[in-house]
Order: structure tokens, then C-alpha cells, then sequence
């Protein structure tokens, strides 16, 4: 039987079945992502500080100044979407939309897209792109902002995540979060079975949507856009790791 509790998730379109199809649903967006931003050699001069002086670096210019307009067209108000440089954003000045508010106040704040950026640039880029140079940059950094908000969606989920299994259990949960025991909640959340699907799925998914498709016979068959065993390590090495991060903070917040 339904609780006043599962009844009120429903009611917000938030269940554990919900925010599952949801982070399947976000994983076709990340490896589309991918795929658009290996169409471009490393283009490194994208990430070079010393490259032109009126910025930091180029890809830093495009991020800051699209995260600014998409926060003024309202963006940021969806408790989904969290921004790389919140430090620079204006105020929305779109009429509110009643996105639902399910997440506890002290924890919805957690952002941790400081490491998310330091990983993509350092330890991902290099595994799935050429090296090479062909100049364009700027369409480079526009690729690599669609793919590192759709991580970082990803990753921030772990807050809906984390909400719904406190609700789910809450006597279980509780005694773990008083005692901040760190260790215990990550045991209790983890779900070795799905983490598995997950890592498969991905890379069947990778190996679909990135073939080469010929006209008449798949004379290119075994060609892949992104190596679909890089979009799974990927995902073991840091999207399911840093989504159990973000729920394991949560949660140890989830009483203040
Ligand atoms: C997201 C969940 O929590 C954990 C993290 C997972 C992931 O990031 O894919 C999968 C299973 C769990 O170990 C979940 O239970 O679905």
C-alpha cells in the first residue's frame, strides 16, 4: 500500500522508478554529446589560457557568458540544473515556472561541478578525442558546454536520487545520517546489480547510436564514433562514482 509519503512523490513525479528512467533517459543525451564533440580534433588552443588576452580561456568566455544568458532566460531555476560559475550569474527575468521542490533546502545547494570540470578537461577529453587542429574553437567549447552540463545533470541527480530512497526508508537512513556515518550510507545506496546495467547499457547504447552506417552493406562495421568501451569507463570511473558522492552529501545533510 501506497504511503502519504510515496503518494506525495507521485504526486511530484518523483519515485525511485522515475529518477531511474530519468538517468537512462540522460544517457542517451551524454553519448549524442560525446559523439558531437569528437567530430572535433582536441583543438587544445580552447583551453589555453595564453591564447587571446581578452579571456581566460575560450572555453571559459563561452561557458561563463552562456551560463549568464540561459540564467537570465531562467535556466537555473529548474532545482535540476546546476551552473560551472555560479559566482558570475545574473538573476532570472523569466516569469516562474512551478518546478517541483522536493529536495531539503540545506542539501539542494550541493554544486560540485568545480571537480567535474577539472575531470573532464584533464582525464576524459584526452580519451575520446583526436589529437589535431583544425580552428574551431569556438564551436569546440559550445560542444564541450553541452556535454559537461549533460554530466553534470547527470551527477546532480544523485540529490533526486538520494531524496526519493530517504523517503522510500527513512528509520534506515536516519540513524546513519545522525551519526554522519559516511561509510554506511554509501553502503545502503549503492545497488551493485543496477550500477552493472548501467555500465552495459552505455556502451550497447555507444556502439548503436555512434556506428558508421553505410548505404547498402555495413562495409564500416565495427567503426564507432566514441569507443563505446570509453563511454563505460566513463561512467565506472566517474559518473557513477561522483553520482553517489553527490548522494552520499546530500544525505549527510538531509537533517540540518
Ligand atoms: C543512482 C542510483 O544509486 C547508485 C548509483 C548508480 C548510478 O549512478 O548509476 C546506480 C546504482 C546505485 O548504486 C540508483 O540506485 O539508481
Amino acid at each position: 500500500m501506497a504511503t502519504a509519503d510515496s503518494n506525495t512523490d507521485l504526486r511530484n513525479g518523483y519515485t525511485i522508478m522515475s529518477v531511474r528512467e530519468a538517468l537512462i533517459r540522460q544517457e542517451d543525451t551524454i553519448i549524442f554529446s560525446l559523439i558531437e564533440r569528437a567530430k572535433f580534433p582536441i583543438n587544445s588552443p580552447t583551453y589555453d589560457k595564453s591564447y587571446a588576452s581578452s579571456f581566460d580561456s575560450l572555453v571559459e568566455f563561452i561557458v561563463k557568458n552562456t551560463e549568464s544568458i540561459q540564467a537570465k532566460a531562467g535556466r537555473y531555476k529548474n532545482p535540476e540544473e546546476n551552473p560551472f560559475f555560479p559566482e558570475y550569474l545574473p538573476s532570472s527575468a523569466a516569469p516562474n515556472y512551478p518546478f517541483p521542490q522536493i529536495l531539503h533546502p540545506e542539501a539542494a545547494l550541493i554544486n560540485i561541478n568545480k571537480s567535474i570540470w577539472k575531470m573532464y578537461l584533464e582525464e576524459l577529453l584526452p580519451k575520446f578525442v583526436a589529437p589535431g587542429d583544425d580552428g574551431n574553437y569556438a564551436q569546440t567549447a559550445a560542444c564541450d558546454l553541452s556535454l559537461l552540463q549533460a554530466i553534470s545533470r547527470r551527477i546532480h541527480y544523485g540529490k533526486f536520487v538520494a531524496e526519493v530512497k530517504f523517503r522510500e526508508s527513512p528509520q534506515e537512513y536516519e540513524p546513519l545520517i545522525r551519526a554522519q556515518d559516511r561509510e554506511g550510507l554509501m553502503n545502503l545506496l549503492t545497488f551493485e546489480r543496477v550500477e552493472e546495467m548501467v555500465k552495459k547499457r552505455v556502451e550497447k547504447k555507444a556502439s548503436v547510436f555512434g556506428q558508421e552506417v553505410g548505404p547498402v552493406h555495413d562495409e564500416n562495421q565495427g567503426k564507432y564514433k566514441v569507443d563505446p568501451s570509453v563511454v563505460s569507463l566513463l561512467y565506472e570511473k566517474w559518473v557513477i562514482p561522483l553520482t553517489k558522492l553527490v548522494q552520499v552529501e546530500y544525505l549527510l545533510r538531509r537533517l540540518g
